[in-house]
């Protein structure tokens, strides 16, 4: 944190809120103690009971630091929509600086349930909230498989996730450079190896906590604005709503240009079919009758 504060004065910011997002389990809880360098949350094996919003703040000559653990948001494979609102009404009238995605590195897929977890934070916050975002993989140290070298499985991993995150954030391929969404590797066990400077270091050498902090004072200062989470955010429309004006449009269209045209098609060539021989004597005998 004091790491944070000086790289932040200079850059001449006196507060820095964190929000830090992801499925359940993945290690959040553990990311926030790492951070602030103290067990301030409870970090469970098995799904956190009290499933609400924690702000953890530190001031330290004149700068102020908070940080904000939330509750998973997926339960039996959906997002909970209760998880969402808790933490919405949390957030109002919060700025939020910074959004750490978190997921782990040692996962070998994504599915549409990542996806589903970025669109619910987009849905809610807006897209904008993705310019200062990093995305966090924690479990970073491990041994890849298949003979895959460490740097290799980490840049499928991320860009695997990037992939998602880009799609449930409906970040557009020519919109890319305007995201960059950093990765950054996190490992919060107790046995994570050390350097020389007695500071935690992940696989390929880097001082994981140091990186961290350089890279939420690189996205605070990356030109883009902070996110206020206001009643108007929270509330206003939900972009998934935006077509529905279009809708009686399309079905007029379908109508009078696909539907109407097929059913003249259809009669006239009902007009126009050549009865089989049998039939029009059917039709003799019935005028005979
Ligand atoms: N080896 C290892 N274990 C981790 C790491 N991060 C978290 N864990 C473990 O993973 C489990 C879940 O961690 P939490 O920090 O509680 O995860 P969470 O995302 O906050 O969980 P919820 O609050 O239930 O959503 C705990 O047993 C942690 O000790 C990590 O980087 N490496």
């Amino acid at each position: 944190m004091l790491e944070l504060l000086r790289e932040l004065k200079d850059k001449n910011v006196n507060t820095v809120t964190i929000l830090v997002m992801g499925k359940g389990g993945v290690g959040k809880s553990s990311t926030v103690n790492s951070i602030i360098g103290e067990r301030v949350m409870a970090v469970s094996a098995f799904q956190s009971e009290g499933p609400r919003p924690v702000m953890v703040s530190r001031s330290k000559e004149g700068f102020t630091f908070n940080i904000i653990d939330t509750p998973g948001i997926v339960e039996g494979g959906y997002v909970n929509d209760q998880a969402l609102d808790l933490i919405k009404k949390f957030l109002l009238n919060k700025t939020i600086d910074v959004l750490l995605y978190v997921d782990r590195l040692d996962a070998y897929r994504v599915d549409n349930l990542d996806k589903q977890v970025v669109r619910a934070i987009t849905d809610s916050f807006g897209k904008e909230i993705w310019r200062r975002g990093l995305v966090i993989l924690t479990h970073a140290q491990l041994s890849p498989p298949d003979g895959l070298n460490y740097d290799d499985f980490f840049s499928r991993r991320s860009e695997a996730l990037l992939k998602v995150v880009r799609g449930g954030a409906r970040i557009k391929n020519r919109e890319i450079e305007d995201y960059s969404l950093p990765v950054v590797l996190v490992e919060n066990s107790g046995r994570c190896n050390k350097n020389d400077f007695d500071e935690k270091i992940v696989p390929n050498g880097t001082a994981w906590i140091p990186n961290l902090v350089k890279t939420v004072a690189d996205t605070v200062s990356n030109g883009s604005k902070s996110i206020l989470v206001d009643k108007k955010l929270i509330e206003g429309p939900n972009p998934n709503q935006r077509g529905k004006l279009l809708i009686p449009i399309i079905l007029a269209i379908q109508y009078f240009f696909i539907i109407k045209p097929i059913q003249g098609w259809i009669e006239k060539d009902v007009k126009n079919e050549r009865k089989p021989a049998w039939e029009l004597q059917d039709v003799d005998f019935a005028e005979q009758e």
